[in-house]
């Protein structure tokens, strides 16, 4: 989806929690049951972007990083690709970027190519390790897989370098689901072993008898996209269809017709298990000496999963005990299998290279799927495949957008009026809204304010992808609060607050009654203004920079600040003066363009009645 450039810009900046893969539930900690949510209405899609934040601060690690990021944004960016990816998708990716075509590098070799480009599109033979983000050095916004699973890819290793990994889920579903078939027939077939043998020079009848599919029970260890694919084609085998999925919706088997039951209830009633689970850490092994003991005698197994979910080794034995009297593998604990591999040279097993994916038709729609996901996280577009970032749906975030600003820029206030050294832990985080909390996700809001208070302070860079990581990091504890109003629920947001409590401020003047430094903002015709500083309300436009001084309210004090600033050239955008009581505390909130001269500010703070003064950046 192309975004019109004021929100691809906002994007830009945004910081989001990450995700984990979706593709293993049961690991648990960081997953978001959006990441799971199947695409409803408008299109699912996932926050990520990628390029500079604008208000990047300095620092050595970010100095590299901004400037690798500032190269790239200036030109076209460079993608390289590592291994073969049909034709349409290529091209596509040239009309949009210098592609850097090297395929079989080494270890060393993609290490040494990658601090070079911006993205980087693999499939499942290359290793995106952690070595591999940090010898980006920071430049790598984005990975691309071109097929479904991420298991080559460090995902955490990824989040924490910001880089967003995107897949290409749907175009080889079909090609994997067919091939699943095509091994379930040859094997029960014996087609390659007869084809072997009648080339040989054999004529061996009886040695190849098979056996029949129809009546048969097939178990679908894994019932998504593929699983689901091959249960509607075996159906049409004759075949009785049982599956295992702990996260698989129920209506989705119903309506294929499909049974979905415990673990141990598929493994041991099936005459067929066909295994179509994403690795993960709680499905490595899966299959081992345990499990093919509770098989059925002489049950036959297809994996065109991933060959770490099974142990390569229990599976010979349960091949040669007899539990297990065919095995048809596509895929291997370590491709290419080692060539005297007792596996691949069974006589009761079928193999083939990996080919799953392997058809003209679904590698040119994997390529074409992941070209467009690449370029369009390189624009700073949202990527509906993205694997670790959480989703949003686009009208939420266009709706969100000015608000997105407010929170970074409130972020930013906060965290410069902490005094030095002192460790901010507790965030608090006020949302007044009329809506009802249910149809208000502040997922992005939260991030962003993260973004803002640790980009100042840091050498991070925070994005969408690895907000939630670097504020666990450091031990940053955000709680967010909602006030509900009455008022139209029309507008998402009233006002946002950001508290800091436990910390020292470097202006007295933005402490709350309660100690906490507190600033809250507001959209006002879709700009972001500042209204509350601790205690006093204040109207200002957050753009530029912002000079906020504390004096006893009284007549001129503002003509002479003022005056201090025209006198020095800087130029003043805006102005509010917030005070408690007449003749009271007050606080005046300056906005200027550009950064005042030493002597300007040395000059505020000498004026008399000037209690305090403090500059900051937005
Ligand atoms: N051999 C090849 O060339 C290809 C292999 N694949 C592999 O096929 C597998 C499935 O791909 P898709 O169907 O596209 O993925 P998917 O994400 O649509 O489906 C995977 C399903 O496995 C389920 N699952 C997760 N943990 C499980 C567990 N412990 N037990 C049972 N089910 C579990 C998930 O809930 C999900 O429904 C992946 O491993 C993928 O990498 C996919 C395409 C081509
Ligand atoms: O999409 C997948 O998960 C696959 O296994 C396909 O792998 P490939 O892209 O053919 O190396």
């Amino acid at each position: 989806m192309a975004l019109a450039t004021p929100l691809r810009h906002l994007l830009s900046a945004a910081a989001q929690p990450a995700a984990a893969s979706p593709h293993d539930p049961a690991a648990g900690t960081a997953l978001t049951p959006r990441a799971f949510a199947p695409h409803r209405g408008g299109r699912l899609r996932s926050m990520a972007s990628v390029p500079p934040s604008p208000s990047a601060p300095a620092g050595p690690a970010r100095a590299r990083v901004g400037a690798a990021r500032a190269a790239a944004a200036g030109g076209r960016p460079t993608v390289l690709v590592t291994e073969k990816l049909g034709a349409a998708g290529l091209e596509l990716l040239r009309s949009f970027a210098n592609v850097d075509c090297a395929y079989e590098l080494t270890a060393e070799e993609l290490r040494a190519k990658v601090s070079l480009v911006d993205a980087l599109v693999v499939r499942s033979a290359t290793r995106v390790t952690r070595e591999v983000f940090e010898a980006a050095r920071g430049r790598l916004r984005v990975v691309g897989r071109a097929g479904v699973g991420i298991d080559n890819v460090d995902l955490q290793a990824a989040t924490e370098a910001g880089c967003l990994v995107v897949n290409a889920p749907t175009a080889n579903t079909v090609a994997a689901a067919e091939h699943a078939i095509a091994l379930l027939a040859a094997m029960a077939r014996n087609v390659a072993q007869a084809d072997a043998s009648l080339k040989a020079g054999k004529w061996q009848r009886s040695k190849y008898v098979g056996v029949s599919l129809v009546g048969k029970t097939l178990a679908i260890m894994g019932f998504g996209k593929v699983g689901s694919e091959v249960a509607r084609r075996a159906k049409g085998l004759g075949m009785d269809i049982i599956a295992h999925d702990p996260y698989a919706p129920i209506d989705r088997a119903r309506a294929i017709g499909v049974d979905l039951v415990s673990f141990e209830e598929a493994i041991s009633s099936a005459d067929f298990i066909s295994l179509h689970m994403p690795l993960t850490p709680s499905t490595t092994k899966l299959f081992n000496d345990e499990t093919f003991a509770k098989m059925t005698k002489g049950v036959r197994i297809i994996n065109v999963a991933r060959g770490g979910v099974v142990d390569e080794e229990a599976l010979l034995r349960a091949l040669d005990n007899g539990t297990v009297a065919q095995a048809a593998l596509d895929v291997f604990f370590e491709e290419p299998p080692p060539k005297d591999s007792k596996l691949v040279h069974h006589e009761n097993v079928t193999v083939t290279p990996h080919l799953g994916a392997s058809t003209t038709e679904a590698q040119e729609g994997v390529a074409l799927e992941i070209a467009e996901a690449v370029i369009g996280a390189l624009k700073g577009e949202l990527a509906a495949t993205a694997v670790n970032a959480p989703m949003v749906l686009p009208e939420v975030l266009s709706e969100l957008a000015p608000y997105v600003v407010l929170a970074e820029k409130l972020g930013r206030l906060a965290v410069q009026l902490v005094a030095g050294g002192s460790g901010i832990k507790g965030v608090k985080v006020v949302y007044s809204s009329a809506r009802d909390p249910d149809d208000l996700d502040t997922m992005i809001l939260r991030a962003m304010i993260t973004k803002g208070i640790v980009e100042p302070i840091s050498s991070a860079f925070v994005n969408i992808v690895n907000a939630d990581y670097v504020a666990r990091q450091r031990g940053l504890r955000i709680i967010e609060e909602r006030i509900l109003l009455d008022g139209s629920p029309e507008i998402p947001i009233n006002s946002i607050q950001v508290q800091l409590s436990n910390v020292e401020s470097k202006f007295a003047g933005a402490l709350s009654d309660d100690g906490d430094i507190r600033v809250e903002g507001k959209v006002k015709d879709g700009a972001p203004h500042l209204t509350l500083v601790g205690p006093f309300s204040v109207d200002v436009s957050l753009e530029g920079n912002l000079i906020l001084c504390r004096q006893v309210d009284q007549p001129g004090i503002i003509g002479k600040v003022g005056s201090i600033l025209g006198k020095m050239n800087t130029n003043v955008n805006f102005m509010s003066v917030g005070r408690i009581a007449p003749g009271k505390q007050a606080i005046m909130a300056i906005g200027v363009d550009e950064e005042p001269e030493k002597e300007a500010l040395k000059l505020i703070g000498e004026t008399p009645l000037v209690q305090e003064f403090v500059f900051l950046k937005l």
